[in-house]
């Protein structure tokens, strides 16, 4: 690996996490003030579980196409087999999700971007799973404590993708050799931004990461087997392929 093109990869990984994110951290950051009034929170809360489960599903799956259109400019992963693409994304593409999310998130008062504003806890209540919705919050405040910049979360979110433990791959080595890549690729930004201590943080932020989305598919499970029909013919089809 030489260094010019440990260079050309992170560029390269910077520039697809730029033209996939649908919301630009600076525009959103514009809409930090924007909260939900306390009419637009009665209505989210007095939604049916199935309603506001269908509802918020169809925002992640939005945020997941952005994902997989970023997986795709990544240069080693679109060597890897379609196979393999589909198993790192079915397994990768919600932790990406919620690393992103956690961009949007405002610590002053314990909000997230959804729907165009910024809502606190009491707005998923209705989705009756307020451990896993208390989960996300404080992964995502953890996140900002790290204030990782753009680039970071680029490289940060090409390894939690791309990594060569997920269940049923074909060609583990070929997927190691990326993911050793792009490891050399966050480290050399960590070193070039002088923040080499990041690195092990941001492997305990992973494991978290692990448990966090196997709470939401518990929640999902469970979801699915209270509503079959909503979970089975309502959710968006790329929803029911990923986590299902
Ligand atoms: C991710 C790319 S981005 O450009 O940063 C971006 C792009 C778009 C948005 C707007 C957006 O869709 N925000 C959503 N927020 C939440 C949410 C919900 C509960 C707590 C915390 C955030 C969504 C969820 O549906 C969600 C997310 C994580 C775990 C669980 C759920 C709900 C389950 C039941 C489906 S969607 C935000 C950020």
């Amino acid at each position: 690996h030489s260094l010019r093109n440990i260079d050309e990869l992170c560029s390269s990984i910077v520039r697809s996490h730029r033209e996939t994110s649908q919301y630009r951290t600076e525009e959103l950051l514009a809409l930090r003030w924007k909260l939900f009034s306390r009419e637009e929170i009665q209505a989210y809360q007095s939604k049916s579980v199935d309603e506001m489960w269908q509802h918020c599903a169809i925002r992640l799956t939005d945020a997941v196409q952005y994902v997989v259109e970023f997986a795709k400019h990544i240069p080693g992963f679109r060597i890897l087999s379609q196979n393999d693409q589909i198993a790192l994304l079915k397994t990768g593409s919600m932790e990406v999700v919620l690393v992103r999310m956690s961009r949007l998130f405002n610590r002053e008062n314990n909000t997230v971007f959804f729907d165009g504003k910024f809502a606190g806890t009491e707005v998923f209540k209705s989705l009756a799973c307020g451990d896993l919705i208390t989960a996300v919050f404080d992964f995502a405040h953890g996140m900002c404590a790290l204030k990782l910049t753009e680039q970071q979360i680029a490289l940060f979110t090409a390894l939690v993708l791309i990594n060569a433990d997920r269940p049923c791959l074909e060609d583990r080595g070929r997927v190691q050799r990326v993911q050793r890549s792009v490891e050399l690729g966050l480290a050399h930004i960590l070193h070039r931004d002088n923040q080499d201590s990041l690195m092990h943080k941001l492997y305990q932020r992973m494991s978290v990461l692990r448990s966090l989305c196997g709470l939401h598919m518990e929640k999902l499970r469970w979801f699915s087997q209270r509503y079959p029909l909503t979970a089975h013919s309502l959710f968006p089809p790329l929803y029911k392929e990923l986590f299902t």
